[in-house]
């Protein structure tokens, strides 16, 4: 559900490793998009040696698109990657209750932040609901956390560990169900304090982020890991965590949000805290 950054990669990653994949999407221009994004992914894969033609032509093929959410009826996993926003999120989660027949199914999400039980309890089988946290680019990075809430059942637990590292083979971690879980409560406090330095004129864009890449080796520095992210959703994870501790390091800073304000957004809309525009 969400063919944005995050659901065409977890869609291209299952339909790389076997499985029969419906991408849900709100619209048949975001579907375009998201089977455009999908395709020139897997073009790279061929690209790089790491994909054969043929397995890229049998990934595509099991694919399928859909807007039509009642096309979930046959499900035995749902993977929810919609924008990080609770409200909507709960939106799908009770609308996804009602279409899939398998009292069986997983109902899984990819939220950064949002609390697992909140979305549990937007369902009538909060014990089927789990986080199952993607990161981002999908295909290349292997880490998967894990975040049952409190009423998860255990077979869920169990299942969903399975399908990540026996089907997609990446390699899990386990959070308590608290916003952030375990690398967004270290990585965005990281990244809204690069934030705030670039706000006070500490440094300049640049040297902050070559002072990360060339100084700590880090593949890339932190404005450019927000605006690979998405500001907007840097924000949305930055408000849920500051809503559920009051931490001040978890506070977006004026400048993230008037630049969403402003429709710079990053590296998916050409301008962020750098410039992608070709
Ligand atoms: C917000 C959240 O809730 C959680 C999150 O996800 S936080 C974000 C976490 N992500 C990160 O920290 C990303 C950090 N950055 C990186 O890992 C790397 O800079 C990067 C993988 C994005 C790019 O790596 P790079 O070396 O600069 O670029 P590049 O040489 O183009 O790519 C390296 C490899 O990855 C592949 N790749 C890069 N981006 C890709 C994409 N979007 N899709 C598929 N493959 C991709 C390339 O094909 C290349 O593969 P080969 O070596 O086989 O050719
Ligand atoms: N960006 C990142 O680096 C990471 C993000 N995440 C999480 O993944 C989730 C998605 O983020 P990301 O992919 O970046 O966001 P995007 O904004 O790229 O994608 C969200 C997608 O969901 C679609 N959508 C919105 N509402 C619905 C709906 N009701 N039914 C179906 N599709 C819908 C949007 O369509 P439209 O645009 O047309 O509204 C959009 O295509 C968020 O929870 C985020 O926190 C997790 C790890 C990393």
């Amino acid at each position: 559900m969400g063919s944005g950054l995050m659901g065409s990669g977890i869609a291209e990653v299952c339909a790389r490793a076997g499985l029969d994949v419906l991408v849900a999407e709100v619209s048949p221009d975001a579907t375009e998009a998201a089977r455009g994004r999908i395709a020139s992914s897997l073009g790279r894969g061929v690209r790089s040696g790491k994909l054969s033609t043929e397995d890229r032509d049998a990934a595509l093929e099991r694919l399928r698109f859909t807007t039509d959410l009642a096309d979930f009826a046959d499900r035995n996993l749902v993977v929810e990657a919609v924008a990080e926003n609770e409200q909507v999120k709960t939106e799908v989660f009770a609308a996804v209750d009602q279409v899939v027949t398998d009292r069986d199914a997983i109902f899984a999400s990819n939220t950064s932040s949002i609390p697992i039980m909140k979305l549990g309890m937007a369902t009538s089988r909060p014990e089927q609901v789990i986080g199952v946290h993607f990161f981002n680019p999908v295909p290349v990075l292997k880490l998967v956390e894990l975040v049952p809430s409190l009423l998860t059942g255990e077979q869920t637990k169990a299942r969903a560990e399975a399908f990540v590292t026996d089907v997609l083979h990446k390699e899990v971690i386990r959070s308590q169900d608290r916003a952030g879980f375990v690398v967004n409560a270290l990585l965005i406090p990281y990244l809204l304090s690069s934030i705030r330095m670039l706000e006070s004129g500490f440094a300049s864009a640049e040297d902050i982020d070559n002072g990360m890449v060339l100084g700590c080796a880090h593949p890339m520095g932190p404005l450019r890991l927000t605006d690979l992210i998405g500001l907007d959703t840097t924000k949305a994870i930055a408000e849920s965590m500051y809503e559920e501790f009051k931490e001040p390091l978890y506070s977006p800073p004026p400048l993230l949000l008037r630049m969403v304000d402003a429709g710079l957004l990053g590296k998916k809309s050409g301008r962020g805290f750098h410039n992608y525009a070709s």
